[in-house]
């Protein structure tokens, strides 16, 4: 009982020394009077205030931004002390000028891991150079001759299609799983020869792709959940986590071991999967079955996910301003027409402002929005302000493409001719336009996106229209993930352009 009583008395004494210690931030980090920030509860910081924002963190950070300026702090348990650089400067110094001092580190590492493993996302250092250098060469000009542009071409005449049937019946179609459903197919025959099968199969759910989307969702929950290690343990979601990230591997493996046997496909030198397993690391070794696995999944995630978010944005802000899709379709008809209904590669960069539509729906929907990096060494930003060894920075470009001060007054609002009306014009500066990330580690897939997003609205506006059916939200609310899904399906009729009603007012609501 004594026992027992001294240490009850123990615990509590140390609690008041934390509560004490730790007054208004998380256990384990060193106040920063030198810096303005939300006032956190003692032991978990500013963790509540993350949970409370119906948008979690992009909105927490957004808020922040606004009251203290882009160079704020906050604390979370597990993370400690988290410092933003929402601003180009400190973005570029952090990303470009100071690349080595910063890493993703061992939280997010672990936090990414079961997912993306070791592949070229969650890797820094000399493997990321191998993975960087070995991928760059899918994207030379002599591959999207090649292959690239004729696998675009083929999946979007299926595309025309079942826009067409669904023009016919009159039946509402969910425009964001038939981009995933698109942006799959494409992807798995130009990096793994593969046909996933999406778009021909529609009603035939790709198992593959579910146990994507429900990873993709707990890796987003865990941003916000600082304990998930333990708590994954002993919830439904931490058990249907490990069985579909285990099922994902097999896929992956599975994906290597028929390469293996398949002779005529290995001959191909251009494949992604071919050019990794042909690769030697720097000790002169070939990369083992599982490094393979990893570099195969964290391309799909590239490919997949990012375009067809991107591209169901960029649709939804049309439907929202009809004005700037009148504009749009002005473009494709004057570079399109029944007998050339998709874009040459030839012409892919003249449709300059359909290009612009889509960068302005990543400007305000980055499906990267948030992120993050570890100091390794102590560290001083352009204006002077010092990061210490062990402090995370975090930089959202959701709140960025918001903020008045990097964008003008008009920073919130939809409007594609601010990139052409620009000096930078279609290659803006990319600390400010951080949407395909910025300095070394800039998107290899940014040239490639582009091109797939703009072949495909094209053709698809030049023939067809959408209007969102109605009682949908306006804007459409952020599925919880790594990126930035949709939470619910995008509902559209689908009309032939010809016979489509003319909308007059624009809806710019993009809060
Ligand atoms: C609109 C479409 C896309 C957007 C907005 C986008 C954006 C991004 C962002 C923000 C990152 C940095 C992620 C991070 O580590 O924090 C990234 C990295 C990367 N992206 Fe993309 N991406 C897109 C499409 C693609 C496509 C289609 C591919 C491949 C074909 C691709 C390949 C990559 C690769 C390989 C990296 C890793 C670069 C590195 O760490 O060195 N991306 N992308």
């Amino acid at each position: 009982m004594a026992i027992a009583t001294a240490i009850l008395v123990g615990l509590l004494g140390l609690l008041i020394y934390l509560l004490v210690k730790y007054p208004d931030r998380s256990i384990g980090t060193k106040p920063r009077t030198d810096l303005n920030g939300p006032k956190g509860l003692p032991l978990i910081g500013n963790l509540l205030d993350i949970h409370k924002n119906e948008k979690g963190l992009i909105m927490f950070v957004y808020e922040t931004l606004m009251e203290y300026g882009p160079n704020a702090t906050y604390t979370l348990p597990g993370m400690g002390r988290i410092i933003t650089i929402n601003n180009p400067e400190c973005l570029e110094h952090v990303m470009k000028t100071n690349f080595e001092g910063y890493i993703r580190g061992k939280m997010f590492y672990k936090l990414l891991h079961d997912v993306l493993g070791d592949g070229i996302f969650n890797t820094f250092g000399n493997n990321w150079r191998m993975q960087r250098k070995l991928s760059s060469h899918l994207f030379n000009t002599k591959n999207f001759r090649e292959i690239i542009y004729d696998v675009f071409e083929e999946e979007t005449k299926k595309m025309l299609n079942i826009l067409d049937n669904f023009a016919k019946s009159g039946k509402s179609l969910d425009l964001q799983d038939l981009f995933f459903r698109f942006t799959l197919d494409a992807f798995g025959k130009i990096t793994f020869g593969m046909d996933f099968k999406c778009l021909t199969n529609p009603d035939n759910p790709v198992q593959f792709a579910k146990s994507f989307d429900f990873t993709q969702r707990v890796l987003g929950n865990r941003l916000e959940n600082p304990f998930w290690s333990i708590t994954e343990l002993f919830t439904k979601e931490g058990r249907k986590m490990r069985e579909e990230c285990k099922y994902l591997s097999e896929f992956g493996n599975q994906i290597i071991e028929n390469r293996r046997n398949d002779l005529e496909a290995l001959k191909n030198p251009k494949d992604v999967v071919n050019l990794f397993m042909n690769a030697r690391k720097d000790n002169g070794e070939k990369l083992t079955d599982r490094e393979l696995r990893d570099i195969v999944l964290n391309f799909i995630i590239a490919g997949r996910d990012t375009t067809a978010q991107a591209l169901s944005w960029m649709m939804y802000n049309l439907m929202a301003n009809p004005s700037i899709e009148e504009k749009l379709v002005k473009e494709v008809n004057s570079l399109l027409s029944e007998e050339n209904p998709i874009s040459s590669y030839e012409i892919v960069k003249q449709f300059q402002y359909t290009q612009a539509t889509l960068y302005e729906a990543l400007r305000l929907h980055p499906v990267v929005p948030d992120n993050f990096r570890v100091c390794l060494k102590d560290d001083v930003l352009p204006n002077g302000i010092p990061i210490y060894a062990g402090e995370l920075v975090n930089w959202c470009s959701w709140a960025i493409g918001r903020d008045e001060r990097v964008w003008g007054k008009d920073a919130k609002i939809f409007n594609p001719e601010r990139f052409l009306n620009s000096e930078d014009g279609l290659k803006p500066n990319q600390y400010k336009f951080s949407s395909f990330n910025c300095g070394p580690r800039i998107c290899l897939g940014q040239n490639f996106a582009t091109m797939e997003a703009v072949m495909l609205t094209t053709a698809v506006l030049r023939q067809y229209k959408f209007e969102m059916t109605p009682g949908q939200k306006c804007p459409p609310d952020y599925a919880c993930s790594i990126t930035l899904p949709m939470k619910n399906p995008l509902l559209v009729k689908v009309h032939h352009r010809c016979v489509a009603e003319v909308q007059t007012a624009d809806n710019q609501t993009l809060m």
